[in-house]
This record gives structure tokens, sequence and C-alpha cells, in this order.
């Protein structure tokens, strides 16, 4: 062991089976005008080691611990055990009443005692998943720029162009597993963040290690900083990411290509890459172009789709029939929404054997002017041309409801309270038991509350939503609103792709992810 806050070579883990010590920055072999990469393996002691979220224990260092790492003196002599911490630190997180508060404690816990912060998460997941996540980490996304504290994750931005491989080496850990990456483009329902985005690939990666068991230094946030198209964020002094518009085209492509190669060179072909929050005209085409040659998925696309299917299948016990026997109507024609539509058709088609084609006419879909129908071939994006049926157009929701009378509506606009008293009202008039899936985050955007879709239905509907909602009591009964976000699918989708050294995507793999789900839910 180093002596007290000195740094020095870690001579156990750089020595080889044979007894001699491994080059594994190549020193040996630079020459006198090579740059020689001066990078030690370290081991921190004393008041480094205090300072180091990795290895830092807080008050729970016992009393050998205190003088093996020089610690004495450094820490108040009382010994509080994890379990201790965790009580004590619950109790201070519960004292916040704004919910920005607790999200900034978590961070700091996270920056101070990784060890307790994973503690705390695992044993209060319920409670503080709207804490790290959705709905909190929207609003900690919309106000980066004024609570940033020290940089989390790592950020790539034009700037770094030509040098991205450099960069991914800056990062302290080499042995990553899982790379979530975003551009900031569509950050929830809350629209373009830019670089403040960074908040969704760090919510999303604590819960591959709460949720999925990955170790925290397997796990690499990534945002991406191409500019952004936020007015306010670009007139905003504070702004910590590029002050100019958005590049396109090829600047853009060129830099994500960059950054692809970068990761597969520097991590090799099984590290998986998890695209989250992109806006739909770059999330579609980066996925057809990556899944080729890169372990890659998109979360709001495939995880959104593998989640919302499983619930799907699980809500059949309740409402009857088989899936083919439903009418789907979804409210929002973009990632999520195409995502989920595609993924019922092809389990229709697997389970009835009829052509995709068939299985899709059951699915309609909604976008910002009107009703999918054939008669917009012409003016639709590639990813809405499958569900463009034989239909009269129809501009509002109401009557597209009216229109299709689908079984189960689902809402995957990103606008809030779309799902009004009337559209809850006309799905009860032809349902015993309309589905209702409020998809949209954060809580702001939901297409309705649960209490709205409870109270609207007569106590009818089935219901879940993006973000949580508390249950509610309706005529003397209380309703638990279920939870249809991928945050229920993506951390163990990740793990398997890893643990069975998988090295690409397929359909497949998400259709047995939603038949695990649906057993367990
Ligand atoms: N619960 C979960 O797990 C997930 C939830 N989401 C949520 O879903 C929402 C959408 O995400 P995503 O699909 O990626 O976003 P996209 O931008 O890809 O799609 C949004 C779609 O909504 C349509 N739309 C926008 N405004 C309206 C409106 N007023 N009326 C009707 N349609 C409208 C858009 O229409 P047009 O094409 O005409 O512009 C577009 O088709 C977000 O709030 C996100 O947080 C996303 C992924 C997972
Ligand atoms: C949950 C999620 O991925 C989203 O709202 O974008
Ligand atoms: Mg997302």
């Amino acid at each position: 062991m180093a002596s007290n806050g000195v740094s020095g070579l870690d001579m156990e883990k750089k020595s080889g089976g044979g007894g001699g010590v491994e080059d594994i920055y190549g020193e040996d072999s630079a020459t006198e005008d090579q740059l020689v990469t001066p990078r030690t393996v370290s081991v921190a002691s004393g008041y480094t080691l205090l300072r180091d979220p990795h290895h830092n224990k807080g008050l729970a260092f016992t009393e050998k611990e205190r003088d093996a790492h020089y610690l004495r003196g450094l820490l108040p002599p009382a010994v509080l055990n994890q379990d201790l911490q965790e009580k004590r630190l619950m109790h201070n997180l519960r004292q916040y009443k704004v919910p920005l508060q607790r999200y900034m404690a978590m961070m700091d816990l996270q920056e101070r005692n990784e060890r307790l912060f994973y503690k705390l998460l695992i044993d209060n997941v319920e409670e503080l998943l709207p804490v790290v996540y959705t709905p909190t980490v929207g609003e900690a996304c919309q106000k980066y720029g004024s609570i940033f504290r020290r940089p989390q994750g790592l950020y790539i931005s034009l700037k770094e162009k030509g040098k991205i491989l450099e960069v991914l080496k800056n990062w302290p850990e080499r042995s990553i597993q899982v790379i979530v990456v975003t551009d900031g483009e569509r950050i929830l329902g809350l629209g373009d963040l830019g670089c403040q985005g960074m908040g969704i690939p760090v919510g999303k990666l604590s819960l591959y290690t709460a949720l999925g068991g990955l170790r925290p230094s397997a796990c690499l946030p990534v945002t991406i900083d191409v500019g952004t198209n936020n007015e306010q964020l670009l007139k905003d002094e504070f702004y910590i990411g590029l002050k100019q518009r958005r590049a396109t085209g090829q600047e853009y492509a060129e830099l994500l290509h960059e950054f692809m190669c970068a990761v597969k060179q520097n991590y090799g072909e099984r590290v998986l890459v998890q695209f989250e929050d992109f806006a739909n005209h770059n999330a579609f085409e980066l996925l057809a172009k990556y899944s080729k040659t890169h372990l890659v998925f998109n979360d709001d696309i495939q995880g959104t789709a593998s989640v919302v299917l499983a619930g799907l299948i699980a809500s059949l016990k309740l409402v009857g029939g088989s899936l083919a026997e439903h009418t789907f109507l979804f409210l929002g024609a973009g990632e999520a929404g195409t995502g989920i539509a595609e993924l019922i058709a092809l389990e229709i088609s697997k389970q009835t054997k009829a052509p995709l084609e068939e299985t899709r006419k059951k699915i309609w879909l909604v976008d910002s002017k009107g009703l999918i129908v054939h008669s917009r071939m012409e003016s639709l994006q590639h990813f809405k041309k499958p569900w463009a049926h034989e239909h009269e157009s129809i501009r509002a929701l109401l009557d597209a409801v009216k229109s299709i009378k689908p079984t189960v509506l689902i809402g995957s606009s990103g606008v809030g309270k779309t799902f009004t008293k009337e559209v809850v009202e006309a799905m009860t008039s032809f349902n015993e038991k309309p589905l209702i899936l409020a998809l949209s985050n954060p809580t702001s955007q939901s297409e309705c509350t649960a209490e709205e879709a409870y109270t609207w239905s007569k106590g009818r509907a089935i219901f879940a939503s993006g973000s949580p909602f508390d249950p509610v009591e309706y005529n003397g009964k209380l309703f638990v609103p279920g939870q249809a976000n991928n945050a229920y699918i993506f951390p163990g989708f990740g793990l398997g792709l890893i643990m069975s050294g998988a090295i690409r995507v397929h359909e497949d793999m998400l259709l047995a992810a939603c038949e695990y789900t649906n057993q367990h839910i």
C-alpha cells in the first residue's frame, strides 16, 4: 500500500503471471521521440482515499481500515456501518420537499461514496427511481447548467473532431461494457436540451448498475455536443455546451461515425452502445446504419417497444382476447410510437402466421397533422409509411378515437394533457375495460394523469404511464397504476447482451426480452 496520500504504481496489478511487469501502456517499446503516456495505476489512501468515490466508505471505515489506510484523525471517531449510513441518508433525503434537491443530494452522494449511492438506490428503488430517473432527471437536465458542480460522463463535441479516440482514452476506466449516448436533441418530452442532456445517460447507467448489476466502472455516459437549436440555451451565459446551432448532414454524420469507430477500436466489438433521446430524424438512421456493424440498440424505439408489448400481453389477462383481436391507436408516430407498433405487429404475425402487412392493419397512428392515412403517403417520413392505411382524413384525436374505436390507446407524442375527458369517455363508451397508456415523460408531458384516467372512465380503465403516479382512490376502491417505461427492460436486456457475448442485436432478442418480462409482471 502506498504511503499517506501518495500515488504509486500498483505492482500487484501490473505483475504478469511469470513474475515480470507487464508493459500495459507500451512504454518499453516507445522510442525517444515518441510520446509516452504518463499513466500510473494508483492506490489511494488517507485524504485521497476519502475523496475517491469508488473506494470511499466515509464513516463506515472500520478501526482496522482506518489504521491500514492512514485515515486516523481524518474522520470523526464514530464508526457507522453502511446500514446506519443508509438510514441517516434516507432520513435526510426525505426532509427535502423539492425533488430537485433530492436529485442533487443523490448526485453528491454518487460523487462522494459510490457504494453507498448504489446501496440506497437498490434498497429503495421505488422511492428513488423518480429521483435519479424520470420525472426529476428531466428537471435536472433543464437546469443542468445552474446545478452543475462536477462533470459527469464524457463530453464529445465538434471541437473534438479528429481526436475522439484520444478523448476516449482520457476516461479513467478501460474495461467499458456499456455506453449510453445522447446528442441531447429530444430529451424526454422536453425537446432540445443540447449538452444538458447528460443527465439522461448518467441516470440510465445508474440503473444499469442498480437494476442490471453491472459494475459502475464498466458504464460510460456520453453526450455528443453538435450544438443546440434551443434559443434559450443559446442566449444563456451559463450554458455549458457549444453555443452554436446544431450541425446537421455530413458534419453530423462524420462526427457520429468517428465516435462509433473509436468506440469499437478502443473497447472492442462487444461493447454495447445504447442510443438515447436522439431526435427521430437521426435516431432511425443511426440505428439502421450501426446495427449492421456494432452491438447497438435504440432504447426509445426498441427498449420501449419491448416493455410496452410485455405490458400489453400481461394486461390481456384483465381485458381478455388475444393481441390480434385488439385495435391499437397511438397519439404520436415517432420513435416510441412506431417502434412499439412494429413490435406489436411482429408479435401478432408470429402468433397468427399472418403476413406483417396484414397485422399492421389493426394499428393506427396519429401525428401532429392527424391520422396517418394513405392519402398522406407522399409527404410521410419513411418510418410512418407502413402505417398509412386507407381511411378518410381525420385531424383531431377525439375524432380518430370515435372512428377507429380502438381497444388500446397509447400516448407517445411528448405532449401533455392530450387524453382529455372526452377522449377517455369515448374510449370507455365502447370498451368494458379501455387500455390506456400515457407514455410521455416527464410527468408534465403525460397525456393524462392516473386520477384522470380512473375518474373519467369511472374506474374501468387499465392504466399505465411513462412516469410514475401514486395510487388513486376512486369510489372507495384503490387503483394502483402501472409504470410503462423502458427502464423496466433495458438494464436486463443490456446485461443479457453483454453476458451472452452478443455482437449484434436482433428483433428476436427484443421479443425474448418481452416474453421474459411478461412472465415476471
Ligand atoms: N415511457 C417510455 O418508456 C418512453 C417514453 N417516451 C416518451 O414519448 C414521447 C415521444 O418520444 P419519441 O417517440 O421518441 O418522440 P418523437 O419526436 O420521435 O415523436 C413524437 C411524435 O409525436 C407527434 N406529435 C407531436 N405533437 C403532437 C400533437 N400535438 N398531436 C399529435 N401528435 C403529436 C409527432 O408528430 P410529427 O411527426 O408530425 O412531428 C411525432 O410523431 C416523449 O415524451 C418521451 O419521453 C419515449 C421513449 C420511452
Ligand atoms: C423513458 C425514455 O427513454 C424517454 O422518455 O425518452
Ligand atoms: Mg429515452
